[in-house]
């Protein structure tokens, strides 16, 4: 055993597994699934699937009798009505639009209260899907993507009702509202949830097509909606008047997260646009945008829709790849069942501190939502950025954990990843280094821990009225085993054992931490997390033993660990984690990495290899 003696926890997941919900709510869920589809074939759409789902709604595809695709879209049950009722606005402002980038409005349907928005299906696959599998999008991807985009904010902006010109705001512009054929090389918009007239056009003027219009127009209150609070610009999160000024921010977070392989804008401080290989111009065009200083903000939006179509004209050969290595090191196994991977977090509070000037508008909001219970609102951009990285990987079919020290000059990451699917190797190999190169950037010191586990194999147990845990046989912890060479069993391994965790909930019993520590002797690396709550208990776990010749003993211990969890009364969460090295990597400490741009002579380049 090491030297250390407490040993401590994880906490909040970030998003729900179906798998972790209660069998109750899960049945309740998966039944609402049903009655949807069901509906859709009795309306008489067939091959009904649901293709996808957001804070606000679920998307499902299906056909019509000439085989036309069409795709239904409806809000959450468990939103409030009237946030429910925006449907019907979404519905609206589709209906205005007539652009072959955005899918066609077909109809706005209610059925009781359920209100289904259909429309026409946008080709292919949303950009978010697309980075997970691809990594870093290449500067040439950018650079067409970006142009498409400059073509969104023109027709955005030109867009007229009747005669007179009334620019409208997506509020909303993300890689997943992008579909992307790769095959036609064809863009589409989707979800027009946030989208408004604008009230002003980006230079502090307001529109108004007449002076009637003026008169009756509010022009003391905002009309902007909120957007996604990981790309939206500070002007909407900020609820001020709307402007086309929005959607050139969600164009420049965009294009960074497709450059950088992050799902959101926060990053740009440590990985500024300039430093993914993007062509120069383009990559300071984005940074601009991404500027915490309006005027440059602006000013950049100003060139970018001047200058973008110039921009795209640049010869840009494919350059040699170069192998990415992971910053950190991951295996490969491939099962049977894909792990539905989900995050659990430690030791959130040090990345907290005060990010100042931002007035929220309107909290009855699904995103706004979301921006509370992940901690965002109180953390400054880059540690919002770390958070977003962590949240990302557990989008990969992965189980494991990774802990960060950030100690005086130095960052030290102790780490065990498991991959199940080598396809997605440098896709993931960019999201891992994504994690370090933000966490090199973050200034305060600390520790910051995260399990991924496959949540399919959380153990549940329900508790009756009295709270006691109901269940007839106890349930198993299951593990893995695996034979690893000599030279890496002798390399020191152990829990986290460096004092307690300011996050804590709840107190283990005496039996559960002695198993822990039994366990510590046997070589294995995995994570067990309790999680205690009024109605019903889970286990989250996963093991693999290094060590066949212990399986016996482990497999004891692992089982004694179930039966003392099975006797807590206590509310709250607790775990452990053990990696199998001590502080594999250390890095660095670099608040900006450097510059590195598409070279502006290809050819030259080229000849000369
Ligand atoms: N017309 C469409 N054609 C093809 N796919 C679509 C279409 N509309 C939506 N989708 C898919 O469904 C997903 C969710 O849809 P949408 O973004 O409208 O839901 P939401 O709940 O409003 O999401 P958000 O959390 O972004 O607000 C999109 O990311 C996209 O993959």
């Amino acid at each position: 055993m090491t030297d250390n003696k407490t040993i401590h926890n994880f906490y909040i997941n970030e998003e729900q597994s179906i798998y972790l919900l209660s069998h109750h709510d899960a049945k309740k869920h998966k039944q609402w699934l049903k009655i949807c589809q069901k509906q859709l074939s009795l309306l008489g759409y067939d091959h009904v699937e649901m293709i996808g789902s957001g804070a606000f709604g679920f998307v499902f595809s299906g056909s019509d009798h000439k085989g036309e695709q069409w795709v239904f879209k409806f809000s959450r049950i468990t939103l409030a009505q009237a946030v429910r009722d925006r449907l019907e606005d979404e519905a609206y402002m589709l209906s205005q639009i007539d652009n072959p980038l955005v899918p066609r409005f077909y109809a706005f349907e209610r059925i009781k209260k359920q209100g289904i928005l259909m429309m026409a299906r946008a080709p292919g696959e949303d950009l978010e899907k697309f980075s997970l599998k691809h990594g870093r999008l290449s500067p040439q991807f950018i650079t067409a993507l970006a142009l498409k985009l400059h073509s969104v904010l023109l027709d955005l902006r030109n867009h007229k009702v009747g005669m007179s010109l009334s620019p409208m705001v997506h509020g909303d512009i993300k890689p997943s509202n992008l579909v992307w054929d790769d095959q036609q090389r064809q863009l589409s918009l989707v979800d027009w949830g946030s989208s408004v007239y604008a009230q002003e056009d980006g230079h502090g003027n307001p529109i108004a097509s007449n002076i009637m219009d003026l008169m009756s127009h509010d022009l003391q209150h905002s009309n902007a909606r909120m957007g996604d609070v990981y790309f939206i610009g500070d002007e909407q999160m900020a609820g001020l008047k709307s402007s086309p000024r929005f959607d050139e921010q969600g164009v420049a977070s965009t294009l960074y997260a497709l450059a950088s392989a992050q799902s959101c804008r926060f990053g740009n401080v440590v990985i500024p646009a300039a430093s993914l290989g993007l062509p120069q111009e383009l990559a300071n065009v984005i940074d601009g945008m991404l500027s915490k200083d309006k005027s440059i903000r602006d000013g950049a939006g100003d060139y970018f829709l001047r200058n973008m179509p110039n921009m795209a004209k640049a010869y840009m050969p494919q350059l040699p790849q170069v192998d990415i290595k992971s910053a950190v090191p991951f295996w490969h196994a491939e099962s049977a069942n894909r792990p539905d991977t989900v995050v659990y977090s430690s030791r959130k509070s040090f990345l907290r501190q005060a990010d100042a000037g931002l007035v929220l508008k309107d909290v009855n909001d699904a995103q706004l939502e979301r921006y509370y219970r992940e901690f965002l609102i109180d953390m400054g951009d880059t540690e919002k950025a770390f958070l977003a990285s962590i949240s990302r990987l557990a989008k990969y079919p992965v189980v494991g954990g990774l802990s960060f020290h950030w100690k005086e000059e130095q960052l030290f990451i102790e780490s065990s990843l498991i991959l199940h699917d080598i396809t997605l190797k440098k896709a993931f190999t960019d999201a891992v280094n994504n994690t370090v190169k933000i966490a090199q950037g973050i200034v305060q010191k600390g520790l910051f821990k995260c399990c991924l586990f496959d949540a399919r194999t959380t153990i549940q147990l329900p508790r009756n009225k009295q709270g006691q845990l109901e269940f007839e046989v106890l349930p198993k912890i299951h593990y893995q085993v695996m034979n690893v060479t000599a030279t890496e069993l002798t390399r020191p391994h152990s829990y986290f054992e460096d004092g307690k965790d300011p996050d804590e909930q709840l107190t283990l019993p005496k039996e559960v931490l002695k198993g822990v520590f039994a366990l510590n002797q046997i070589h294995h690396t995995g994570c067990i997390i309790v999680e205690s709550l009024p109605d019903r208990l889970k286990v989250h776990h996963y093991y693999r033993l290094l060590d066949p010749s212990k399986e016996q003993l482990f497999n004891a211990i692992l089982q004694k660990i179930m039966a003392s969890i099975a006797t807590i009364t206590d509310y709250g969460v607790a775990g452990f984690m053990k990696l199998p090295y001590k502080n594999t990597r250390q890095f660095d400490l670099i608040s900006k990495q450097a510059d590195h741009f598409y070279p502006r002579n290809p050819k030259q380049l080229l000849s000369q290899l």
